[in-house]
């Protein structure tokens, strides 16, 4: 199939900042250094910033036996109140990391949540972590967010206003390919992918690169992974930090260090429809022989 000739599904670049924070135990403090990240982001900018991102689990420790303490009511909750008149202030959008959901119309079950905020402070996307990271390496890392989290039942795919459509994902979910090509492919035409996540020193060295990048490119899409920063004193859980923005090609256009700290990208709006016209997969696939999941009425996806 020859490639049409392409509309950028990014109307506009888009200017982001990554807060990697490392969150501590008191979640007043979190939000307070949230608050003041995001000042501090907005002012630092040599351009006008669009949009601000959070890492997974910001204000509450990344810690199975602790979700349940940490956990909020959605919209209600203290934490979703904050971001939104975050975002309003600043009048950006926020991709909010995640935080642990309490959900009582679901028995009280507890989900790994991620919101994100329109310049005017409404909700206009919520996505429950839909594979739940559950992993046993000897020697290496054991963790197992079953024992206290159910997973999410949709795929969540958004407009970020005039910009154009992203999906979003959490952590664990990036190395499940079909969340980001349910983005990428049609009706949705998303032109990025964002994943809160906090991986691991034994899995960040091995795989957080590898997948940004895959998922890019598999997809022809902007990856954007915001992690906590390592917290070498506090113990406890070690993100592996690092988080980082790949363009459509797969190239590392930004990335942190291990520590705290504002990383700024820009997501060029010419260099998706560049990357699809020169190698264009996007329009090469075969589902005559293997199907295609995506589609009206196939994959479940988010309507929020
Ligand atoms: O997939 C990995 O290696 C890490 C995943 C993770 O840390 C998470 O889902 O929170």
């Amino acid at each position: 199939m020859s490639s049409p000739v392409l509309k950028s599904p990014l109307s506009k670049s888009l200017r982001i900042a990554l807060i990697q924070l490392k969150a501590g135990a008191d979640k007043a403090a979190n939000l307070a250094k949230v608050s003041k990240y995001i000042d501090d982001a907005v002012a630092g900018s040599k351009t006008k910033l669009d949009l601000v991102m959070l890492p997974e689990c910001f204000n509450s420790p990344y810690a199975v036996d602790q979700f349940r303490n940490y956990a909020e009511l959605i919209p209600q909750g203290e934490t979703t109140n904050a971001l939104a008149s975050l975002a309003r202030k600043h009048k950006i959008f926020i991709v909010g990391g995640s935080i642990p959901e309490l959900d009582p119309s679901l028995d009280n079950k507890i989900f790994n949540t991620s919101l994100t905020f329109s310049p005017e402070g409404e909700i206009i996307a919520k996505h429950r972590k839909t594979h739940l990271f559950d992993i046993d390496i000897p020697n290496g890392i054991t963790f197992k967010e079953l024992v206290t989290l159910t997973g999410g039942d949709k795929a969540t795919v958004f407009k970020l206003g005039e910009f154009g459509n992203v999906g979003l994902g959490i952590c664990y979910d990036i190395r499940f390919p079909e969340l980001a090509s349910i983005a990428s492919r049609s009706p949705y035409n998303s032109f990025a992918m964002f994943y809160p996540g906090a991986f691991n020193t034994t899995t960040g060295p091995l795989h957080w690169h590898l997948l940004a990048r895959s998922r890019a490119v598999d997809n022809e899409l902007f990856t954007v992974l915001c992690s906590p920063a390592r917290d070498v004193e506090g113990g406890g859980y070690q993100a592996y930090g690092h988080s980082l923005v790949a363009d459509p090609l797969g190239n590392i256009i930004a990335e942190a260090g291990e520590g705290e700290e504002i990383l700024y990208a820009e997501l060029d709006k010419d260099l998706l429809p560049k990357a699809r016209e020169g190698i264009p997969v996007h329009y090469q696939r075969r589902f005559d022989v293997y199907g295609d999941f995506v589609g009206e009425g196939r994959a479940k996806v988010s309507d929020l």
